[in-house]
């Protein structure tokens, strides 16, 4: 396969959007002239790779959760690009329709979009699907941002301190809340049911808010330093520059009847920059 060329959207002078066709996948938001994603600078573009960084569109199935592809097969998919600059409103659209590929995962018919609409101060990013088929079907989907930040180790997430969380780190076991901030000192990978509320991200340079429609569950996600330096496509030292902030559909995946459509979406939300 070869892969089609990114494309790009600027919003005024200091915001632009690129985003590449495999896997509808945003490589870079910069907003208000600073880079607001994460692209790790060994990810890989190849076929059949996922690319590690931006905004990864998990779909139809989280992780290992499935027998298919982990993650899915959406993030290594070859996407059609739709509207593009110039070409009608101010935004990025990408489509994928099932096909043999996707059917020998997936046994269903469906059509799934993706949507970057970038604004002065913000971006949203929404993911619809359709199901094309003559029964229901049940997915799992989840945007998997990688937000870039200053230095974790000054990094927090507000907004989950009375929610409970399942410790995927820690296989999965169910986690009291900490009344506390998210820091990350080692390892954090969290699945927070329920939480259908405004998250904000910040790292002593920039606040960002982070809101979510459709996706009912929050993960969050560094791997850590002993991992980081592990993962082929990332490298010691790297885990320090970004955390995921994930808007997902993990514990109660969607059910879609035949003609059914389902739309989810993340905001992303530049609140202030102070350095
Ligand atoms: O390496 P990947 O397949 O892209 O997955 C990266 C990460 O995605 C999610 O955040 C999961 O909760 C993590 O367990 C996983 O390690």
């Amino acid at each position: 396969m070869t892969l089609a060329p990114p494309l790009q959207l600027d919003v005024g002078d200091a915001s632009r959007i690129e985003a590449s066709p495999f896997g509808a996948h945003a490589l870079s938001w910069r907003c208000q002239g600073r880079e607001r994603l994460y692209l790790s600078p060994r990810a890989s573009f190849g076929e059949g790779k996922a690319i590690r960084g931006g905004i990864p569109v998990i779909f139809p199935q989280f992780g290992e959760r499935g027998d298919g592809p982990r993650h899915g097969f959406a993030r290594t998919a070859a996407w059609e690009p739709l509207d593009g600059p110039g070409t009608g409103p101010a935004r990025l659209a990408f489509r994928l329709r099932d096909d043999e590929h996707t059917r020998r995962h997936w046994p269903h018919r469906f059509e799934a979009e993706l949507v970057l609409e970038p604004g002065e101060n913000r971006l949203r990013i929404a993911l619809s699907v359709r199901n094309l088929d003559e029964a229901p079907f049940e997915f799992s989907a989840a945007l998997h941002t990688y937000l870039r930040v200053a230095d974790i180790a000054g990094t927090l997430v507000h907004g989950l301190e009375d929610r409970p969380y399942f410790d995927s780190a820690r296989g999965g076991e169910q986690v009291e809340p900490t009344d506390a901030p998210v820091r990350f000192e080692g390892e954090v990978d969290r699945i927070y049911p329920g939480t259908r509320r405004m998250l904000r991200v910040t790292d002593g340079e920039q606040m960002l808010r982070v809101e979510s429609e459709g996706f009912a569950d929050t993960v969050v996600w560094n791997p850590g330093a002993e991992l980081a330096a592990g993962l082929a496509d990332l490298g010691a030292g790297e885990h320090r520059h970004f955390i995921c902030v994930e808007a997902a559909r993990i514990i109660e995946p969607v059910r879609l009847e035949p003609g059914g459509e389902w739309t989810g979406a993340q905001h992303l939300i530049v609140e202030e920059t102070l350095r």
